[in-house]
């Protein structure tokens, strides 16, 4: 067991990223942990206040560098897929070198390799590893999470939508049709690399469905997560992002066909009782709608609810980097620790 104070030393690697910079501000304000390590692939000799507008003092170093048998967890905010430098083979390094791990990035997300590859379209040259990740979203899976030594962060979009949903699957209630997701996303979702839909003259006034229907690479991540917290296939997901220019926030209006279920006020009384505990989880009241700035800035999700003929639409946000990535990582890296799940979180 931890005993003194900043007695966590970890290591960022990809921190001038955007989900690796919001990481770095939460770690360094965290009561127990030490930063030692974040690391710069392209300016490993950088300051990150070079590269990003921050008055923090904090030098970078190269993802070699950084010395694994002094680290006690190592948090990866890399791109995803293969190729050196990227989340699947830095996860894979790290793991074989017997580093505690949570990987922000997609890699170690789906259970199935033939998922993968046809998701990702790309091979996976560390699948024996895929078992051995914890899916890390930390309200379903708290007590995994804190046995773990290796964590698959959950994408943004699925964490939303899981969390919007949980209850419904565990009561057995998603079993008819199919389950519309509707999702906006700011920019920062994308990521920090030049792409044209992120470019200010494309994203401003502008609202674009992306990967619409069923070619999200998140689909499968939602489907597998409703199954196991159901425990029975679920029907179909369609799912349609949208880019929305704002910086950072992630909305979910999801219809739910429930022609046969419960009333809603049985609904109700199910959400308040599966999240009334919960410290990041929030059932707004009955006629409140939850927005991006319900979340914003906070790793927590609203949630509100809303009947229509046939029916529900519930509708939930977070904050993408934050619950969606950066935050959840750290209640993640909390509960490995035997910390209280809010400690080093922004409220
Ligand atoms: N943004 C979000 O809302 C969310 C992101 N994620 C996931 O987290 C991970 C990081 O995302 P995000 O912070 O948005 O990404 P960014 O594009 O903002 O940053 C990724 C960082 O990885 C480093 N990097 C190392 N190797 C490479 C490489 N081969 N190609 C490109 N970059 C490289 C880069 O820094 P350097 O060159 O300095 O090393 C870069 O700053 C991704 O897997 C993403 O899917 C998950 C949930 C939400
Ligand atoms: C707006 C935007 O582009 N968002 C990203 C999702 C970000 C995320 O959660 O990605 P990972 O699953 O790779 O971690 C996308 O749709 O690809």
């Amino acid at each position: 067991m931890i005993q003194s104070s900043k007695d966590i030393d970890v290591a960022v690697f990809g921190a001038t990223g955007y989900s690796g910079f919001e990481l770095v501000k939460l770690l360094l304000n965290h009561p127990r942990v030490r930063l030692g390590h974040a690391t710069s692939g392209s300016n490993p000799d950088a300051n990150l206040n070079q590269l990003h507008p921050t008055t923090l003092d904090l030098p970078l170093c190269s993802p070699q560098s950084v010395p694994l048998n002094e680290i006690d967890l190592a948090f990866l905010c890399l791109p995803h897929g293969a190729g050196p430098g990227r989340g699947q083979e830095e996860a894979a390094r790290l793991a074989r070198a017997g580093v505690r791990v949570i990987d922000l990035g997609g890699d170690y997300r789906l259970r199935e390799i033939d998922h993968y590859r046809r998701w990702y379209q790309t091979e996976h040259a560390h699948a024996d590893l895929l078992g051995s990740f914890v899916y890390g979203l930390s309200e379903f899976h708290r007590t995994r999470i804190a046995d773990a030594t290796r964590v698959a962060n959950p994408g943004c979009y699925p964490t939303c939508t899981a969390l919007a949903l949980y209850p419904l699957a565990e009561a057995g209630w998603l079993t008819e049709g199919s389950i519309v997701i509707n999702a906006v996303s700011g920019l920062s979702g994308a990521g920090r690399g030049l792409k044209i839909p992120s470019l200010f003259v494309e994203a401003n006034e502008n609202v674009t469905p992306y990967h619409p229907g069923q070619v999200h690479r998140h689909v499968p991540e939602i489907m597998q997560t409703l199954r196991d917290m159901s425990g029975a296939e679920i029907p179909s997901v369609v799912f349609v992002p949208h880019l929305a220019p704002v910086n950072r926030g992630i909305l979910a209006t999801i219809h739910v066909p429930l022609s046969q279920g419960p009333s809603m006020s049985e609904i109700r009384e199910h959400y308040a009782a599966r999240y009334e505990k919960e410290p990041f989880v929030h059932l707004l009241a009955e006629g409140a709608t939850a927005s991006l700035k319900h979340t914003c800035g906070t790793n927590h999700t609203a949630i509100s609810l809303h009947p229509c003929e046939g029916g529900l639409v519930v509708v939930a946000s977070i904050d993408n980097l934050l619950k969606g990535a950066a935050g959840q990582a750290v209640q993640n890296m909390n509960l490995m620790f035997g910390l209280p799940e809010t400690e080093g979180l922004p409220c």
